[in-house]
């Protein structure tokens, strides 16, 4: 029964934080204080066989994760396999499992047996489907219920759970009071909102975070503070909801460290570009730079289609401003379950904005990655700038595809024999 920060503070290197350090290409004494400190998390359950350990936080590369998950219309648990070797050959960091479909348990135990990445989960949203799919209503599930699916997957070997503490009865106060265009958003929010009313009780995540620190501790779970009042608008953004609920996230996040419990916290959601560095700004403030784990940010309303391209700017700004993890948005965001090939580009624009993100910052492993892409554009050397792309095997069919009259071989058609590298090259 320890953690990784527990570990960490008595002056312990494990295996964990040696395998971040020679990623990250840094100091492993950096990584120990860093997850002392709990400005980085290690996400590494004691019962996930064949983890490849990643480190997020202070000081670290900008990590993405992808989402897949059975839903009710859905439910095929083969097609969910197949998104998560896409997401990992594409580059994902981190995988969350968001099934509400089929067999949950199930699913979830064959994404850890095929994948080595960190793996996330929403315990709440198992525990209320069981209990609405046993034709009950939502006021049956008991705080025991919850607990126990916790437990459960905590014992299966889930790296890190998200949990909707922050959203007390205090918080909804606020939602009505104020008013928003689209009230809840989160799903989990949308389950512990409804829970909470049904019953007339506080929500038991934040009633009783002690019971959820004993069990996130035992398995060494990852803590990740989910954001269920995160603005679904732009009209919502930066309200009085969305603080309340981040102001009690920083109380719980000092509480988890307190207790040498991994703590890292999730983010908005849909927020105008220019109130990115704001947002951020506070999270780091209120939470004591506590890795922050950001959905988008979707920076408009109306990229219904190209939501992946919209989280991408939102996400590029979030990051270069102290976001850690990014939360990858697909093509599909707002209009169904995404596709495997919307996971792909999904994947590939959140890493985009990740890298984009980790050059503004002056991170050394990301700015020698551009530098040879220049090079290798400048020596007109197709293959290596294949091999360097974000998405070689994109890159090779594309270059096929657009170049089938090229007459001057080692250009192409966009100038052909009036390639500006060879003309420059030769005056110089
Ligand atoms: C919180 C985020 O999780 C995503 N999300 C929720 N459930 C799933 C699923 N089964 N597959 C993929 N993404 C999902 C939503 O699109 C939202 O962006
Ligand atoms: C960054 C981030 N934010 C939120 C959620 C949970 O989704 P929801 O709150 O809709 O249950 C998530 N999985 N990741
Ligand atoms: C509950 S799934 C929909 C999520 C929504 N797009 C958001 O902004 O968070
Ligand atoms: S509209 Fe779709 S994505 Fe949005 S909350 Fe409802 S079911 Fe989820
Ligand atoms: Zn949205």
């Amino acid at each position: 029964m320890t953690t990784q920060m527990t570990k960490a503070r008595a002056g312990e290197i494990t295996t964990e934080m040696k395998q971040v350090a020679s990623k990250e290409e840094v100091d492993v004494e950096f990584i120990r204080q860093g997850v002392a400190e709990g400005t980085i998390v290690i996400p590494a359950n004691k019962n996930h066989q064949h983890l490849s350990p990643n480190g997020f936080g202070k000081g670290l590369a900008t990590k993405i994760n992808a989402n897949f998950g059975t839903s009710e219309d859905y439910p095929n648990l083969n097609k969910e396999l197949e998104k998560l070797k896409v997401a990992v050959k594409a580059g994902a960091d981190a995988v969350m499992d968001l099934s509400t479909g089929g067999d949950i348990n199930q699913t979830r135990k064959e994404i850890l047996a095929m994948s080595e990445l960190p793996l996330g989960t929403v315990p709440l949203y198992q525990a209320t489907v069981e209990v609405l799919s046993a034709d009950k209503a939502i006021v049956d599930l008991t705080v025991d219920d919850i607990f126990a699916v916790i437990e459960d997957q905590a014992q299966q070997g889930v790296d890190f759970i998200t949990v909707h503490c922050g959203l007390t009865l205090e918080t909804l106060r606020h939602l009505r009071e104020e008013g928003r265009v689209t009230d809840i958003v989160s799903r989990g929010g949308s389950f512990m909102a409804g829970w909470m009313l049904h019953n007339g009780a506080e929500n038991p995540l934040y009633e009783y975070y002690d019971r959820l620190l004993n069990i996130a501790y035992k398995h060494d779970v990852t803590l990740s503070l989910g954001d269920g009042l995160r603005p679904g608008s732009l009209a919502d953004a930066t309200d009085r909801s969305q603080i309340h609920e981040l102001l009690i996230l920083g109380e719980l996040v000092d509480k988890a460290r307190e207790a040498e419990v991994q703590v890292m916290v999730e983010g908005p959601g849909h927020v105008p570009y220019n109130q990115i560095e704001t947002n951020m700004q506070l999270q780091k403030e209120l939470c004591k730079d506590a890795p922050f784990y950001v959905l988008g940010p979707l920076v408009t309303d109306i990229a219904l289609g190209y939501d992946h391209i919209n989280a991408a700017i939102g996400g590029t700004l979030a990051a270069t401003c102290g976001a850690d993890f990014l939360c990858y948005v697909t093509p599909a965001e707002h209009i169904g379950l995404p596709s495997v090939e919307d996971v792909k580009e999904g994947v590939i624009a959140t890493k985009i904005a990740a890298h984009a993100a980790d050059v503004a910052k002056g991170l050394t492993q990301a700015k020698k990655k551009d530098r040879q892409m220049a090079q290798a554009r400048k020596n007109l050397d197709w293959d290596r700038q294949i091999e360097l792309a974000i998405d070689p095997q994109k890159a090779k069919e594309s270059r096929v595809d657009h170049n089938q009259n090229l007459k001057e071989e080692d250009a192409c058609t966009m100038c052909g024999s009036f390639c500006a590298m060879k003309i420059v090259e030769k005056a110089l």
